[in-house]
């Protein structure tokens, strides 16, 4: 069975972070384990307490999930500090982690902070660089890069700028654009677009984490990053119209247990 690691923050509401991560990682019939960065208070409204963890037990924890049992694929989301960024780079180093997504969580679908301000240049200088796939959302993509998004023209100057930073592929997503959301993919040399149908509800909490789990897992499972992106949208796209509808804020997602089953 292929591996899947996570290296994220907790999600007490089960939606996003770590949580969903491994509800992902099981539905595309991956075997997945957890570093936790951070413990976040959350629910569908919003999170009411944040705690990082120091940066001595996420090293450990990489250290335990790798010397044993190894990983396929690595994702991570919620990293919090600098200190965690620069544990984490150093960790994806000595182990030798290539297939690595980063997720560049900023924020919460609630407006909360996930990530210290001063942690923004440590996660350009140490860990972009060591990304196969880095995933920002337009607000993120233009925090890292400086660059104001307001055409699909500055997409593309903030796509080539994250690919200089040195990020492999770069898929800035386009569920904060009106209309229906296309997801823009830069490889160093071509675009393209991942189109998809805007699906008009609340249940969005945990889209991000959902789909750079999704995409590495698929990796982890073989596939080109252009499937393996592909496939992710699709299960997003799926997971949220059959959403739930827990809670009474931006509610989370619906995972599909025989999902890689039923792709086959
Ligand atoms: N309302 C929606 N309907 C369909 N797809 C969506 C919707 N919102 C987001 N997506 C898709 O979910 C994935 C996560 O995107 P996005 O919501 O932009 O990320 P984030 O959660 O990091 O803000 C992307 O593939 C995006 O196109
Ligand atoms: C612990 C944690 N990690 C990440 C997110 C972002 O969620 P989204 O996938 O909606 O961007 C979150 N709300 N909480």
């Amino acid at each position: 069975m292929k591996r899947t690691m996570t290296i994220a923050g907790s999600d007490s509401g089960g939606g996003a972070g770590i949580q969903a991560d491994l509800k992902t990682f099981s539905a595309m019939g991956t075997f997945g384990t957890s570093v936790i960065t951070a413990i976040t208070a959350q629910n569908t409204l919003g999170v009411t307490d944040v705690y990082g963890l120091p940066a001595k037990i996420v090293e450990s924890q990489i250290d335990a999930v790798m010397s044993d049992i190894g990983t396929d694929a690595a994702k991570t989301g919620m990293l919090f500090s600098a200190e965690i960024i620069e544990a984490v780079a150093n960790k994806v180093k000595k182990w030798e982690i290539e297939n690595l997504v980063v997720d560049p969580v900023m924020v919460a679908k609630s407006g909360d902070r996930l990530l210290k301000e001063d942690a923004i240049e440590a996660m350009r200088r140490k860990l972009i660089p060591l990304a196969l796939v880095i995933t920002p959302n337009i607000p993120e993509a233009e925090v890292l890069t400086d660059v104001s998004i307001k055409s699909e023209e500055d997409r593309r100057i903030a796509a080539r700028v994250l690919h200089s930073m040195g990020a492999r592929y770069v898929i800035v997503k386009g569920g904060h654009l009106e209309g229906d959301p296309v997801d823009l993919l830069f490889d160093g040399q071509r675009f393209h677009e991942f189109r998809g149908e805007r699906i008009h509800t609340n249940n969005t909490h945990g889209t991000g984490c959902t789909f750079s789990s999704a995409i590495a897992a698929q990796i982890a499972r073989g596939r080109s990053v252009y499937e393996a992106i592909s496939i992710a949208k699709r299960y997003v796209s799926e997971a949220i119209r059959q959403a739930p509808h827990i809670g009474a804020g931006h509610g989370p997602l619906q995972h599909f247990p025989k999902w890689e089953a039923d792709l086959d």
